[in-house]
């Protein structure tokens, strides 16, 4: 257990930082504005995507000064490895979206298996408009759809990140900042 600890504080000894808290504050101020312009008036229902979304979720929130209303999906497809596999819905949403403007949250768009399954199943339940906001898009050519995310706080280059809800083997979501491993 001690070794895989410091195994653990070996990897965020090691990686390199990509954006500071400072850059993802302001990126996630950026995304509250945006979102603002566009939602404000629409009553949306807003899901936080567990485990990954609880962090960029709870930042953003404090930032949308309008009504809405706040339930969360636990979806997962890693499963605490750093590629992903077939997607596990663990907790499907507890409210109605139909008719309702959906606004899903999360911290990663990467190949786009996760946040494609859940607007198709959002769309679904009947919800009339369905946007979603990420804090990083990572930027290459493995993407499973074409699917923009209609907010994005910040582009990635391809590497294997944490911090800021992202994890590295469950360890990290509490990284004040984005990091890339060591190597990858
Ligand atoms: O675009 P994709 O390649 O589908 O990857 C993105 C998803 O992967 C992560 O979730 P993960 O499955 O690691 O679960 P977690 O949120 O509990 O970390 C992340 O939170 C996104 O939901
Ligand atoms: O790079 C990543 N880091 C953490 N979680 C992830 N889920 C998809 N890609 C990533």
């Amino acid at each position: 257990m001690s070794a895989d600890l410091e195994h653990i504080k070996q990897v965020y000894a090691e990686a390199d930082c990509l954006y500071t808290e400072a850059e993802v504050e302001a990126a996630i101020e950026r995304m509250g504005q945006a979102i603002t312009a566009e939602l404000a008036n629409s009553n949306p229902l807003v899901y936080c995507i567990m485990n990954g979304g609880l962090v960029v979720s709870g930042k953003l929130l404090t930032k949308l000064n309008f009504p809405l209303e706040v339930d969360y999906i636990h979806a997962t497809r890693y499963r605490n490895e750093t590629t992903g596999g077939e997607l596990d819905w663990k907790v499907h949403p507890s409210t109605s979206m139909q008719d309702r403007t959906v606004l899903i949250l999360d911290d990663i768009l990467d190949e786009g298996h996760t946040l494609a399954a859940i607007v198709e199943f959002c769309k679904a339940q009947g919800a009339k408009a369905v946007q979603t906001a990420v804090l990083v898009e990572k930027k290459h050519d493995r993407k499973a759809v074409e699917l923009e995310s209609d907010f994005i706080g910040l582009q990635i280059e391809d590497r294997y990140i944490f911090g800021y809800g992202m994890d590295y083997k469950s360890y990290w979501r509490n990284a004040p900042g984005i990091f890339a491993l060591k190597g990858h």
